[in-house]
């Protein structure tokens, strides 16, 4: 049973936050989420007490996060961490520019205009296809996604998710951007702290269990975290209260 996370000393920790589903509602269509107005002066303020120890660690492409927290500037893994900015500001991206992506981009625009409701999603380093507008088409899009995968699978994976398959570079996940950050300053040293709230944010809690910090998820289902909280709004609440109790 997963209980509610005590405050950790900001001082002494390092920041972690997933977007959607943890620092936003979930909505029908990828661009409808709503950033509540306390989100960005709230990681603002925790970035700036903890001495620029928050990333948040997503799988939206960098640019999307930057345009829903603007102006926050911050440590980002986007794409579940085929892209990445450091606290220095420096950028890579793994697959940026590789005709595989658009080859498979193109055979599922064919399923997506073939299924009326599924969402193709392209992102610079990975694709979405998203089916929360006709929930009864996952397997369709779990076999599309695997179709066209299958000639790439040496360089390219599948990423499950909340109503969505996407496909991601190999040998990137959130446990292995959040251990990336926490081996380098301002992270490194501090106890790591991570709220998500879907399949692909249990990477990053077992890296961070593994590290001996606090991992917790938010909403409902199985996790690997040993804390939980039941929705984003307890999430925000969370942070503010974090905030505060530094004075
Ligand atoms: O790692 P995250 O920050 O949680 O991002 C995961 C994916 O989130 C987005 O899709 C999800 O949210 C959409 C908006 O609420 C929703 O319509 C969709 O059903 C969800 O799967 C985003 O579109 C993806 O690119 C992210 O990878």
């Amino acid at each position: 049973m997963s209980s509610t996370p005590p405050l950790p000393p900001i001082d002494r920790s390092a920041f972690f936050f997933d977007f959607d589903g943890t620092l936003v509602d979930l909505a029908a269509t990828p661009e409808g989420v709503t950033v509540s107005p306390s989100v960005v002066p709230l990681l603002t303020r925790l970035q700036a007490l903890s001495g620029g120890a928050l990333a948040v660690v997503s799988g939206r492409p960098l640019a999307a996060l930057d345009a829903f927290l603007h102006p926050l500037v911050f440590a980002a893994a986007g794409s579940h961490g085929a892209e990445r900015r450091e606290p220095n500001g420096a950028v890579s991206r793994i697959g940026h520019g590789d005709a595989r992506l658009a080859a498979m981009h193109t055979q599922l625009e064919g399923t997506v205009a073939a299924h009326e409701g599924l969402l193709l999603e392209r992102k610079d380093v990975a694709l979405a296809v998203h089916y929360r507008l006709a929930p009864t088409l996952g397997d369709v899009v779990r076999a599309a996604a695997e179709a066209a995968v299958a000639p790439y699978a040496d360089t390219f994976t599948l990423q499950p998710g909340k109503m969505v398959v996407e496909i991601k570079p190999s040998g990137v996940d959130k446990g292995r951007a959040i251990d990336a950050f926490m081996a380098q300053a301002p992270f490194a040293g501090r106890t790591a702290v991570f709220l998500g709230d879907d399949l692909t944010d249990e990477k990053g809690f077992a890296v961070v269990n593994r590290l001996g910090g606090m991992s917790v998820k938010v909403g409902e289902g199985e996790t690997l975290a040993p804390y939980r909280l039941a929705t984003v709004t307890a999430c925000i609440e969370w942070i503010e209260s974090l905030v505060a109790s530094a004075g």
